[in-house]
């Protein structure tokens, strides 16, 4: 049975990237069915709609949605999509990788962000001529949900020889309720966890430790804001974020992107990096639970950044595509 993926290159590299990576994942032999979606700039352009309903209902009929990237209509996309298919959690490795230039090269710790609430439900307004107001919303259903997330994949990785800890950042001691409950219901779930080690810094400190010592982390839980800044600081503590995969992953849905955006100043130049993209397609795979072919990739995309087989961002002279196709030749061969 293929396994159906809804799949929007959106805007930008979002049209490169997503047919390098896909070439990649038709290298496995998995069975697949591409399902493609219009969303973001141009789309907006052509039809006022940023997210067609058409494209919601593909997304909610397949498997996976696969997206690429979105221009400035990013955050009506994303985050809309988000909602509509209940992904609350957002998923960030932070991996160091032979060859690529890091801070380190024992760094391998995962970010886990809440994806449904916190600022971004939205609730902004303009209170008086030039006062406006945002609201931060933390639910106590939405805290035990992420955090139940974050301590089973502690629990999984300490399968696979990780330390199994989850490391908390908030900022209780100036959001005293908001982020009150959000510290109180993570000491709670962490109770229900007493093989898995449990602690949490101040996300100031957090953004300072991802740098001073990313080696001792193995899962951080965050708020959704928290988790969209401190995830790109710590994409440039392993080579930027031309290396950063996510997906975000709910109770019947998984969508897999890079954490890039469209970088309009190289589109069309077919200089992309697919890492993110590739390495979003790993984590698409594992969630389909096609272990051999996930692993099988992540293989090849070690061995072809060692050897320097990269786009120019990473110092190579290869084509968005010729680098996928470099992947592709040994997960072939594998
Ligand atoms: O803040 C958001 O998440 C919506 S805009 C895209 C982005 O920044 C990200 O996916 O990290």
């Amino acid at each position: 049975m293929a396994h159906k993926i809804c799949v929007i290159e959106g805007d930008g590299i979002g049209k490169e990237v997503i047919p390098a990576a896909i070439k990649v994942l038709e290298a496995t032999g998995v069975d697949f069915e591409f399902i493609h979606a219009e969303a973001g700039d141009e789309v907006f352009e052509k039809t006022g709609v940023a997210l067609p309903e058409e494209t919601i209902e593909k997304a909610l009929e397949c498997d996976a949605v696969f997206f690429g990237a979105a221009g400035e209509t990013a955050a009506d996309v994303i985050v809309k999509l988000r909602q509509i298919l209940k992904t609350y959690a957002n998923v960030r490795p932070v991996k160091a990788y032979k060859g690529i230039k890091c801070l380190r090269d024992d760094i391998d710790y995962v970010i886990v962000r809440e994806n449904t609430e916190g600022l971004y439900k939205g609730l902004e307004a303009e209170i008086d001529e030039g006062v406006t107001t945002a609201t931060r919303v933390i639910t106590r259903k939405a805290c035990e949900r992420i955090f139940k997330f974050a301590f089973e994949l502690a629990r999984d990785r300490k399968k696979q020889g990780k330390e199994g800890k989850v490391t908390c950042a908030h900022k209780a001691n100036v959001l005293k309720i908001t982020d009150g409950l959000f510290k109180k219901v993570f000491y709670e779930v962490a109770e229900q966890y007493d093989d898995i080690k449990a602690e949490d810094y101040y996300i100031d400190a957090m953004n300072m430790y991802i740098i001073t010592k990313p080696q001792t982390f193995d899962v951080v839980v965050t708020s959704n804001l928290f988790g969209d800044i401190l995830s790109d600081g710590a994409a440039g503590t392993v080579g930027g974020l031309g290396l950063a995969p996510s997906a975000n992953i709910g109770d019947e849905h998984g969508l897999f992107e890079p954490v890039h955006g469209s970088a309009p100043d190289i589109a069309g130049k077919g200089i992309a990096n697919p890492t993110a993209t590739i390495l979003s397609g790993v984590l698409m795979l594992r969630y389909l639970k096609e272990f051999e072919a996930a692993d099988k990739i992540e293989r090849a995309l070690e061995e072809v950044l060692a050897e320097g087989l990269t786009t120019p961002d990473l110092g190579g002279n290869l084509t968005t595509f010729q680098m996928a196709e470099e992947v592709a030749k040994r997960v072939e061969k594998y």
